[in-house]
């Protein structure tokens, strides 16, 4: 949608309403935002893309974080934009962990419309971002902004968090503008939740070892990633023979800007599917996980998009939700922003429970912070990490694996 400049924040949130119900007529999240420059001019706006075409086509595609992605791919084109510090994201709906772990992450503003009290990093709209690791909490305070919403419904609030920046004439949201943010995202919630828990169960996967190498899926998996399939580990138990990979994956990282991170996915038979390095230099925001869990559902919906209800299932067969399987992560998560932004992206991945037998799903080699540090850190994330997914990143038990990575 093409609009010009606005220096309301009624106007602005109206726009990222309107990019919403898009959103809800695609059948995705119902939350949308924009991008202003510190004039007021609008630079981009857009809205969720998790579901396409009634299929996951991408966790990660939140309105934020594309948004952030979006000015990462200009400035990398030449485009002159404003620094981050000089440039406002107003969305929709409360940021959830991943696109508040981008926005702090980038050094971002924003200013939110309605509340998320599941994945909102302002979940129980205190505004003091007890979600977040400590450190990150003084800059949430000076960058978040919630504007007041006047009037006497349960709609209505007081302003609180920061204030939004100054070009801001109007700083106030009106009710029903709010009222509409809020009805379109929870219209879509539920349902599109769902999407994320209508894969086979772990006992109706199949092994994709057992396909012909020329095989539709074998030769599109690996067109993506060239070593998929050529290493196999016990179910849920990565060893050393994993290092290889991860080691390649890290040194690419580090050649594309990143500190030397990889993360691979391992299927529920303990196949290697895939091991990604981060494009950091491209864009700020893409961490190696962030590529990995997008490049896999973006494999699944090339496979399964337009196709017949028979290639659907034998996809599904095949290549599992990741939930079934493990993430192995070269480095394990630290208190900084990347790191929290991915801990929300493994979130925005499952989007539901673990399964029970996979408790171990995410998996780390070396280890960022000691561990009672990290399972504090996830155990003030908000509800939809901590007691919906339970998310519980675990040191990978290989000694080998950890002695090949250190
Ligand atoms: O696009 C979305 C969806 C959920 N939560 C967000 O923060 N953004």
């Amino acid at each position: 949608m093409a609009f010009k400049k606005t220096i309301d924040v009624q106007a602005a949130v109206a726009i990222a309403a309107a990019e919403a119900i898009a959103a809800k007529t695609q059948g995705t999240f119902g939350v949308g935002g924009l991008m202003l420059d510190q004039h007021g001019n609008v630079l981009q706006s857009l809205h969720n893309n998790v579901i396409k075409q009634g299929l996951i086509f991408d966790p990660t595609a939140h309105g934020e974080r594309q948004l952030i992605d979006w000015y990462y791919a200009e400035r990398a084109r030449g485009r002159e934009l404003p620094e981050p510090q000089d440039i406002t994201i107003v969305t929709s709906l409360d940021p959830c962990c991943m696109c508040s772990g981008a926005i702090l992450a980038g050094g971002f503003n924003v200013v939110v419309a309605a509340p998320d009290k599941s994945a909102g990093v302002n979940y129980d709209a205190s505004a003091t971002f007890s979600a977040l690791p400590e450190a990150l909490r003084p800059q949430a305070e000076a960058t978040f902004s919630y504007p007041a919403i006047l009037g006497s419904s349960l709609y209505t609030r007081a302003s609180s968090g920061a204030a939004p920046k100054s070009f801001f004439i109007g700083k106030t949201i009106s009710e029903p503008t709010q009222a509409l943010c809020s009805l379109v995202f929870e219209a879509t919630a539920g349902e599109v939740t769902e999407l994320f828990n209508t894969d086979l169960p772990q006992q109706q996967l199949k092994c994709p070892m057992t396909l012909a190498s020329h095989h539709a899926i074998v030769r599109a998996l690996r067109q993506l990633y060239p070593d998929a399939l050529a290493y196999r580990c016990t179910p849920q138990h990565p060893d050393a023979g994993l290092a290889p990979f991860l080691l390649q994956a890290m040194a690419r990282d580090r050649e594309h800007g990143g500190a030397g991170d990889a993360v691979a996915l391992l299927d529920s038979f303990g196949n290697l599917l895939l091991c990604m390095p981060g494009r950091m230099s491209y864009s700020g925001i893409r961490s190696a996980f962030m590529e990995t869990t997008r490049a896999y559902a973006q494999l699944r919906f090339k496979l399964m998009a337009g196709a017949t209800p028979a290639q659907q299932d034998e996809v599904r067969q095949y290549l599992g939700h990741p939930k079934d399987g493990t993430f192995v992560f070269a480095q394990g998560p630290d208190s900084g922003a990347i790191s929290f932004m991915n801990l929300g992206a493994y979130g925005s991945t499952m989007e539901g429970p673990l399964p029970l037998k996979n408790p171990t799903q995410f998996q780390y080699v070396l280890p960022g912070m000691p561990e009672a540090e990290l399972a504090a850190l996830c155990a003030t994330m908000p509800p939809l990490y901590r007691n919906i997914i339970r998310i519980r990143p675990t040191q990978v038990a290989d000694q080998d694996l950890i002695a090949a990575l250190a």
